[in-house]
């Protein structure tokens, strides 16, 4: 774990010291749209590139949207290693990781240098790449997934829309509650180093599954009966949340599986035709107990759970 300081490696952990022992994620550096006016990225098939982790939440919204928009055959993508370590995400042998394709660097910061020698930036994934300008074009999973979401539809034909005009102003206020207290709550409890700052992110997080729970208990999705990005942005902690979070991040008030509609609503989700394909628990499980060795120094992966996933999620009376 580090990051890259006038684009030199360093090998250093969060700094929690200078914020009462509470992790803080830093904003992400490229922010470009694809087919914008001035013509720079174009929706070209094969142009684009994307780096993820099968581990990562938030690199795994971006390769639910890429299966659902139908763009697997448009837009190729490397896998990383599941462990990062003292050289942070690195390229490499492991079964469902792929090695870098473009460039076979060993490690990612190599991609950030390219873009700039000089960088200065935390190294992270998902990183969506540009074959032609050699370039990121973004490194923010909430922009790629849009991107993702409408920038190509002209070229592959699919108008499927995860974040439709009208419901968007809905999909922005249930994506804040879901973005602090739950995808960045779990790290807030996980990173915390003082005892007041754990117990404040834990909570939180749990009065926002609270909150979720009873949400889906009369609706469908986050949004009505809408599948939207809300839904999918939440799934990537929630398919997470049982498995690791729970012990590695002390997130332990209570499973996923002890809140039958949030349970449910995480089947239904897992269950849409591709879906489960994206979802690779032994990189999720490899990546966070083997590389926090602050918080889990013996490396060694609990076994559990044991849950079955396709069975019946009883969610289509919901909100009818
Ligand atoms: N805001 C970014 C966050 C991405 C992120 O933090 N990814 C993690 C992996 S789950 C990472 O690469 N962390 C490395 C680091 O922080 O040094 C996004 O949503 O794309």
């Amino acid at each position: 774990m580090g990051l890259l300081v006038d684009g030199k490696w360093q090998d250093k952990w969060y700094d929690t010291d200078k914020s009462g022992g509470k992790f803080e994620r830093q904003a992400s550096k490229f922010r470009h749209r694809i087919g914008g006016s001035d013509g720079k990225f174009a929706p070209e098939s094969g142009r684009y590139h994307l780096y993820v982790s099968l581990a990562c939440p938030w690199a795994h919204r971006t390769l639910i949207f890429r299966k659902l928009k139908k763009l697997e055959s448009h837009i190729d993508v490397s896998v990383v290693h599941p462990e990062m370590l003292d050289n942070g995400w690195e390229f490499g042998d492991y079964p469902g990781a792929t090695g870098d394709t473009l460039f076979n660097f060993e490690f990612t910061h190599q991609l950030y240098t390219k873009v700039d020698p000089d960088i200065t930036t935390r190294v992270t994934v998902p990183i969506l790449w540009d074959k032609k300008l050699n370039t990121i074009v973004n490194n923010e999973s909430a922009d790629i997934i849009r991107i993702l979401n409408s920038d190509f539809n002209a070229l592959t034909g699919n108008y499927d829309d995860y974040y439709p005009e009208l419901l968007r102003s809905d999909i922005d206020e249930i994506n804040e509650l879901v973005y602090h207290s739950i995808n960045n709550g779990v790290y807030k409890s996980g990173f915390a180093t003082t005892q007041e700052a754990y117990e404040e992110a834990v909570n939180a997080l749990f009065d926002a599954l609270e909150e979720v729970e009873t949400r889906l208990s009369s609706s469908r999705y986050l949004v009505g009966d809408t599948l939207t990005e809300a839904d999918w942005r939440l799934f990537t902690t929630l398919i997470r949340f049982d498995p690791v979070y729970h012990g590695h991040f002390k997130c332990n008030k209570k499973q996923i599986s002890d809140y039958p509609n949030t349970f449910g609503y995480m089947k239904e989700l897992y269950q849409v035709p591709g879906v489960a394909e994206t979802v690779n628990f032994d990189h999720i499980k490899r990546h966070y107990y083997f590389s926090h060795t602050m918080i889990n120094p013996t490396q060694v992966i609990p076994v559990g759970p044991s849950q079955d996933l396709m069975s019946a999620h009883g969610r289509e009376n919901i909100g009818k």
